[in-house]
């Protein structure tokens, strides 16, 4: 169950960390191009000081209003002097300040749907960058690390975290524009009083200081959802992953129950924190009103201000004191959602820092001519002296244009020796020759291009058999595919309703095993490939199936090197070399025909145990009844 490996919060961000982190989305922000960034923030400005105008505009029509029993039908303008400044001399009637409302509220309008339009797009491009990144990352990182991620957190950071992410980059931005707001109505205020602006930063500062404890929260809180989403999302694959497994025991109760336990104690975490985040608002919106009091009072007694300019300052105190509140609560909401962005990031680096040089270049290489050789190869999963090694100065050779099997109990490193050869994993001590020398990275994407693989549990597309088919090769005909298919024993496909357009359901639930196995190697030969390994490809296929398949892979000629692996005889028995592996150990190497003389031999007791644990006499017979000729 997932509850086992379940994400443990991180320690909570810290103010540097979270400083920095900030600092990074701007940068980030400001790469997707200088102008836009500047637009963006420009538009968010504009748009914050713009949405009182017509709130302004209301004031002379009101005071229109109250005078019109005096027969007051218009606004004097003339003569005033506003901040120094002497307003023309004109009168307007009560029909021009209605319609000034409306055209304002219009152009508002006009601009917000340009601004939103402008913003969306942004910020879209903003994610879809980090995603296509980290997507990149996930595609070129080095097998053997890239397999060790957990699916589902790469499946969290790929969707989840990156809707964080946007969320993040949405309050940057809109933190700045509360900033750049305060810092322009700030130096309105310097204008009219200095000591009272002073008074104003010294407030807000002091203010800011005192509302530490709950900015720690809103952090804390941030790494407990993301712990609690991680959760989430594992404890959401495991259940779809092993839905049948667990549908067929009476096991889905266990992972409802684990589901909503991680409800709850996110219902539980968000309930909290929004107590506490309404306490924190309700203190600073009482200290803001505090200060107003205070600032008042100053103005009146201490710095002896005229009313006029008390009312003004007043004014730019009302529009300061929502975005002092703005400030502190993007800041809360950034705490929550920067280890979104850490999280993506640090992962990114891991992956990049992996990137496998031969996934992105790929230098055409000619087919093989000779053979593939292990020499004396050692590979450990885990890095440490101690840890068990998956082949151990292991040595065969592959001969081209032949088939070579592997045999071998489960675990004793076949499928390494066939991730080795398609240069998913290196060794890390012998050699492995291609032609007698070792690839370079760009050649192994080269040496790739040739590969045909087909594993055990194949991936099937949610989509029809025609597109699965196509997947790897775009270009194959009708014919071909009616080909590939007779070669992989699959014409099942003509008995479906649909025919080639049948869809095959996720991952191919709406196929039986064999089926899914033949499909799976159909695709592989309409690849036309010079390497085909077969990775237990057939074990779900009935003896007869299997028979034909093995004719089929026989009959591809010299052009095609093959390498099987098998625990039947029926895709063995044609191999050229039968290699036999123990421990990541070769104990058995030779043509079939000459290990099938040995009774006691590897290959002649897993025919034997194939036909139900008989005696020497025993393996003659499951050869015939497996339609076998070797040794029959
Ligand atoms: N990704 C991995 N991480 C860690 N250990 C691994 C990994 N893959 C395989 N191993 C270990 O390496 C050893 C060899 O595994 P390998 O898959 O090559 O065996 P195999 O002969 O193909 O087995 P089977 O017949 O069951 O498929 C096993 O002990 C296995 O536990």
């Amino acid at each position: 169950m997932s509850t086992d490996l379940s994400p443990q919060p991180e320690e909570p961000l810290s103010a540097r960390e979270a400083f920095h982190d900030v600092l990074g989305v701007i940068s980030a922000l400001k790469d997707m191009g200088r102008v836009k960034f500047w637009l963006a923030l420009g538009a968010l400005t504009l748009s914050s000081l713009t949405e009182g105008a017509s709130i302004v505009l209301l004031l002379p029509i009101l005071h229109i209003i109250g005078q019109s029993d005096a027969g007051v039908r218009a606004i004097d303008l003339g003569g005033r002097e506003v901040l120094g400044l002497a307003l023309p001399d004109v009168s307007l009637g009560l029909p021009v300040l209605l319609s000034m409302v409306v055209g304002l509220v219009a152009l508002q309008a006009l601009f917000n749907r340009v601004k939103s339009g402008f913003l969306t797009g942004l910020l879209y491009d903003f994610t879809n960058r980090i995603r296509r990144e980290l997507f990149r990352a996930v595609a070129e990182a080095r097998w053997d690390r890239v397999s060790r991620f957990r699916g589902s957190e790469l499946e969290h950071a790929l969707t989840g975290e990156i809707a964080r992410i946007q969320t993040v980059s949405m309050v940057t931005l809109m933190l700045l524009q509360g900033l750049l707001g305060i810092a322009i109505y700030l130096a309105l205020s310097v204008v009219i009083s200095i000591p009272m602006s002073l008074f104003s930063v010294g407030f807000g500062v002091l203010a800011f200081v005192l509302m530490r404890p709950f900015r720690r929260r809103a952090a804390r809180f941030g790494t407990l959802i993301q712990a609690n989403r991680k959760r989430q999302y594992a404890t959401v694959a495991d259940f779809l992953a092993g839905l049948k497994s667990a549908r067929s025991m009476n096991g889905e109760g266990v992972h409802v129950a684990s589901f909503e336990g991680i409800l709850d104690q996110a219902r539980g975490d968000a309930r909290e924190y929004s107590r506490h985040a309404a306490t924190g608002a309700g203190l600073f919106q009482v200290a803001l009103a505090a200060g107003a009091a205070l600032f008042i009072y100053l103005s009146l007694i201490w710095a002896g201000l005229a009313i006029s300019q008390i009312v003004v300052l007043l004014l730019i105190l009302m529009r300061l004191a929502p975005r002092f509140m703005g400030v502190q609560g993007q800041m809360q909401q950034l705490l929550i959602d920067l280890p979104a962005w850490r999280d993506v990031h640090r992962l990114r680096d891991q992956l990049v820092a992996a990137r496998d040089d031969s996934a992105s270049r790929i230098v055409p290489i000619a087919p093989l001519s000779d053979g593939i050789v292990l020499e004396d190869v050692t590979y450990r999963y885990d890095e440490g002296p101690d840890a068990p090694a998956a082949l151990v100065g292991c040595s065969l050779s592959i001969p081209a244009g032949q088939v070579t099997a592997l045999i071998g109990a489960s675990g004793s490193g076949k499928s390494t020796v066939a991730d080795l050869v398609t240069g998913l994993i290196r060794p890390q001590a012998g050699r492995l020759l291609f032609d007698g020398r070792e690839l370079g990275p760009e050649e192994l994407g080269g040496w790739r291009e040739q590969i045909a693989y087909v594993p055990q549990d194949s991936f099937l597309l949610h989509e029809s058999i025609r597109v699965n088919l196509r997947a790897v090769a775009p270009e194959a005909t009708e014919a071909e595919m009616r080909v590939a298919i007779r070669q992989a024993a699959a014409e099942f496909v003509d008995d479906l309703p649909q025919g080639l357009d049948t869809k095959v359901g996720d991952r191919g639930v709406l196929l039986s095993g064999g089926q899914r196995q033949r499909i799976a190697l159909a695709r592989a030969l309409l690849r036309k490939p010079r390497f085909l390994v077969l990775d237990e490809a057939t074990s779900a296929l009935d003896w007869a199936s299997q028979d034909r398949v093995a004719k089929a892979v026989q009959a591809l000629g010299d052009e095609v090197t093959v390498l099987t692996i098998a625990h039947r005889p029926s895709m063995v028995r044609f191999a050229s070399t039968v290699y036999t592996l123990e421990a990541g150990r070769v104990v058995e190497a030779g043509r079939s025909e000459d290990l099938l003389r040995n009774d006691e031999g590897h290959l002649a007791r897993m025919i034997r145990h194939e036909a139900g644990g008989g005696t020497r006499s025993g393996s003659r017979t499951v050869l015939r009844v497996q339609g076998a000729r070797l040794g029959a």
